[in-house]
């Protein structure tokens, strides 16, 4: 089924990808790509007669600047719907016509905006009338150019005392455009703007349902790998579980899932990674136990990207034997051509566009990009669309039990990143066991308020090893054992992080339990620092 869509013309702004969010929790479909995309280039996007409107999104710079990106002057002749956001407001305003200043006071944080005269857009919606029955919005702003003069065409649409212009429309073109970011969720009525844009105003089909979505992801796969042979790293995360689940669905035995043991997963990890895909979807799973070969390499080494650099290039090595048992033709196998990955949308925005703003190397992500050019592989990634959330509805809508799909992101290096210094199975058993009792007190707790447990409410938690000893007394005898430290953050990107407030109560429970049961750990303690400075992982 062809999907109407919504191109998002992407500036470079902090958080285009919300306005993604945003228009796909309304069930359409969009895409994000750079605000330099060729005319050429829009055109053959448009050819379909599948886009239904425009977003152009914020930016730090200023349109007035001669060297700033400007939209392709295209977009406003197609036809369909605009709206702009912030910079998009003010690039739409200087491209038709009207004029934009800077050196005004930054406008950052909250405002109030009001409401003129009658549009499409913002009729109807508001957070609370005025004495003289106008609407007010609650919203978030940031900014310190602004409109100054309307393009001409343009009716003035929303305002506050510091920002004159702070929305502006022109509804016979279909051209809307506001100051504030609706696509933030502390703009109370965003989601309902957004969704009132790309539904009511561009009159795009909501139909983006995960559900759905599946049948049309099975048809495209058959059809993409036909009788071919597919191999899929398998880490037991989410990603890669559902595009195996995914990819099984649409062709079965074809498929060959290579789960790489290397002694640094979590307790049972792998006992329930294979009961999960063999036993319940039977799928064809090769578990590599390279535990032996990982803690070899890995004996001595204490510098952390050593260890990382250790842990990826052997993670690549034992793949590769794999997949070339399986191109070998054993056991009634031809060979794969393709190689699938669970890439999902952010991980393509992000590494796309020539937008991207790689700074210093903090930490060498393991993963396995590279692998098909060196093994000589077609590229299999049925996910790279969808975001994190609509990847876990489809996991559950595939019959994943929720408690993997709903996972805590795990790294690819393991417990190899969490155990400090040098990396011994004495250490790893000791870790696997404490995270363990963790993680389960994690899911026990709820809190009052919402109902939900500490788990959910947690965006990443786990145990870190420290290989230091401290002294103790237990049973009237001396201990002199390790220590481990908890660790548990709240983050939507985790780009940024903050520590968990968990209860008193909780912590007190765990530690408790893991002295008393994990022997050789005599004392827990908590992490109380940030992302940044700190970052989530110790290593
Ligand atoms: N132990 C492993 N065995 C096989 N493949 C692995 C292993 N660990 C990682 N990979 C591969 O590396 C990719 C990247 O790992 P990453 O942790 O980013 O994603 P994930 O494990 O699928 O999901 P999550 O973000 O929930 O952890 C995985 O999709 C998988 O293909
Ligand atoms: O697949 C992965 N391979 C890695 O090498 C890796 N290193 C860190 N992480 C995860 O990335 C997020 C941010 O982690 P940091 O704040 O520690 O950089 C957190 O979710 C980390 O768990 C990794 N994931
Ligand atoms: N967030 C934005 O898009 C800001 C646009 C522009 N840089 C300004 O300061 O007004
Ligand atoms: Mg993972």
């Amino acid at each position: 089924m062809q999907h109407q869509k919504i191109l998002i013309l992407d500036f470079g702004s902090q958080v285009t990808q919300l306005i993604a969010r945003r228009v796909r929790e309304a069930q359409v479909f969009c895409e994000v790509h750079p605000c330099d995309v060729s005319e050429e280039w829009i055109r053959e996007y448009a050819k379909d007669g599948q886009l239904k409107g425009v977003i152009l999104s914020g930016s730090h710079a200023s349109v007035y600047e001669d060297t700033t990106d400007k939209a392709p002057q295209l977009i406003f002749d197609l036809g369909v719907p605009v709206l702009g956001i912030c910079y998009g407001m003010q690039t739409m305003a200087y491209q038709l016509g009207g004029k934009v200043e800077g050196g005004h006071k930054r406008e950052f944080g909250f405002a109030e905006v009001r409401a003129h005269g009658h549009t499409k857009l913002l009729e109807g919606i508001q957070d609370f009338a005025t004495g003289d029955g106008h609407g007010m919005l609650n919203v978030w702003m940031s900014h310190g150019d602004k409109v100054v003069e309307l393009p001409p065409g343009f009716k003035l649409m929303a305002s506050t005392p510091s920002c004159p212009i702070a929305g502006m429309a022109d509804e016979a073109r279909g051209f809307y455009a506001v100051q504030f970011h609706p696509e933030v969720t502390h703009t109370a009525q965003g989601k309902a703007l957004l969704e009132r844009f790309v539904l009511r105003i561009c009159g795009t089909r909501a139909d983006w349902i995960m559900g759905d979505y599946i049948e049309e992801a099975v048809a495209r796969i058959r059809e993409q790998v036909g009788d071919e042979e597919v191999i899929l790293g398998l880490s037991g995360g989410v990603d890669s579980s559902v595009a195996a689940a995914l990819i099984h669905r649409a062709i079965g035995d074809q498929l060959t899932c290579v789960f790489v043991d290397h002694g640094l997963l979590r307790l049972n990890e792998g006992d329930m990674v294979m009961e999960m895909f063999v036993g319940k979807l039977h799928a064809k799973v090769i578990r590599a136990d390279a535990s032996e070969l990982f803690l070899g390499k890995l004996a001595g080494v204490s510098d952390p990207e050593a260890k990382r650099k250790i842990i990826g290039g052997e993670f690549v090595t034992v793949f590769k034997e794999e997949a070339a048992k399986l191109k070998a033709g054993t056991g009634g196998h031809k060979g794969a051509t393709f190689l699938a990955q669970g890439t999902i949308y952010p991980d393509v925005i992000e590494s796309g566009g020539g937008k991207s703003k790689k700074a210093v190397t903090i930490k060498s992500h393991h993963n396995v990009g590279g692998l098909p050019e060196q093994l000589g592989l077609k590229l299999l990634e049925p996910l790279r669309e969808l975001f994190k959330d609509e990847v876990r509805e489809l996991g559950v809508a595939l019959g994943l039990p929720p408690e993997m799909v709903y996972r805590h992101p795990f790294p690819g290096p393991g417990l190899g990143v969490r155990i400090l210094g040098e990396v011994k199975k004495e250490y790893a058993d000791l870790l696997r066991r404490a995270d363990a009792i963790f993680i389960e007190e994690l899911r026990n707790f709820r809190d009052e308020a919402t109902g939900k447990s500490w788990y959910e409410l947690t965006s990443q938690a786990f145990t870190v090893f420290l290989p230091v000893k401290s002294v103790g007394v237990m049973g009237d005898g001396r201990t002199y054992d390790y220590v481990v430290a908890l660790r548990a953050v709240q983050t939507s990107d985790f780009m940024t992080a903050d520590w968990a407030e968990l209860p008193y109560a909780l912590l007190k429970k765990v530690s408790g339990r893991i002295i008393n049961e994990v022997r050789g750990i005599n004392r827990v303690t908590y992490d109380v620092s940030s992302k940044p400075p700190a970052t989530i992982e110790w290593e």
